[in-house]
């Protein structure tokens, strides 16, 4: 998928949400009795047009084990075409491990991107970019409180590291293949982004749980092809423990959403 159909749909749907597939059997309801699959068919159902991309993170599908893999692969067939899906996984590695990861993601599981941590240079990440339609998403500034320990520190006194890995993994890729991370938590920096990114993508994770700031987000880093998925797991997975989980994940996407078709209109015709 280009940069541009992306904007088709997010247009179309005036929606730039991401759903994100986060699952823990623990929190799931009882009456599913465990039924990983089952629970995301429904918040899929749920949700489908109200969002533009899922994001199942691995990590929840890994602590499954053997299964888990069965799991991720099935729900991503189930997603299908419509939706731009993320395996957030945050690979990278030496070239030839790379290679693997990528293969993983773009074969075996047959996503449309994968997250890629930059921090072991350009050969760890060009893997990801060799795959035609799809796209790496590279972490620049994420939405914990330890990203202060290294991205937002400088080693000589001017720029902060995330930066300048910005800087030099944007010119790795263009703007088909290659989109950043930056957390909700740090929606006032999108200003400073935008100045060195201004017509990249940003995957954007930490509204919701994590208290991040989507006015914030939309006001700083609103560029004239949206620019923006903005996603949310627990906030719409668990919205309800009961019986009426799925109705509770649609209204809580349904809040999103219409959030994001104000800020559409609000933002975009000015950008554009
Ligand atoms: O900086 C980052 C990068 C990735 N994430 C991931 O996004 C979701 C957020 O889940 P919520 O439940 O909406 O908080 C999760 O998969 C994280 O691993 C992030 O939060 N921050």
């Amino acid at each position: 998928m280009t940069r541009t159909e992306l904007f088709h749909r997010i247009k179309a749907k005036q929606s730039f949400l991401c759903v994100g597939l986060d699952v823990d059997p623990a929190k799931m309801p009882a009456h599913l009795n465990g039924d990983v699959l089952a629970f995301n068919k429904a918040i899929i159902d749920a949700t489908r047009d109200l969002c533009v991309a899922y994001k199942p993170n691995t990590a929840f599908y890994e602590a499954l084990g053997l299964d888990g893999m069965r799991i991720l692969k099935d729900t991503l067939d189930y997603i299908g075409d419509d939706h731009f899906t993320i395996a957030d996984a945050k690979r990278g590695d030496i070239g030839n491990t790379s290679r693997y990861y990528a293969n993983f993601a773009f074969h075996t599981l047959g996503a449309d991107s994968i997250t890629v941590a930059p921090y072991m240079g350009e050969d760890s990440v060009r893997p990801f970019l060799e795959y035609e339609g799809k796209w790496a998403i590279v972490l620049a500034l994420t939405s914990n409180q330890g990203s202060q320990d290294f991205q937002h520190a400088s080693q000589d006194g001017g720029e902060p590291l995330y930066k300048k890995v910005m800087q030099r993994t944007a010119a790795w890729g263009n703007l088909d293949q290659l989109m950043f991370v930056c957390g909700a938590t740090q929606a006032e920096k999108f200003a400073e982004l935008r100045a060195v990114t201004p017509d990249h993508f940003y995957l954007v994770p930490g509204i919701g749980a994590q208290g991040g700031d989507l006015a914030g987000v939309c006001k700083y880093g609103m560029n004239d092809h949206c620019g923006l998925l903005v996603n949310s797991s627990r906030g719409i997975l668990y919205a309800s423990p009961g019986e009426d989980f799925a109705e509770a994940a649609r209204a809580s996407a349904q809040r999103l959403q219409t959030q994001m078709a104000a800020a559409l209109k609000k933002y975009l015709p000015t950008k554009a």
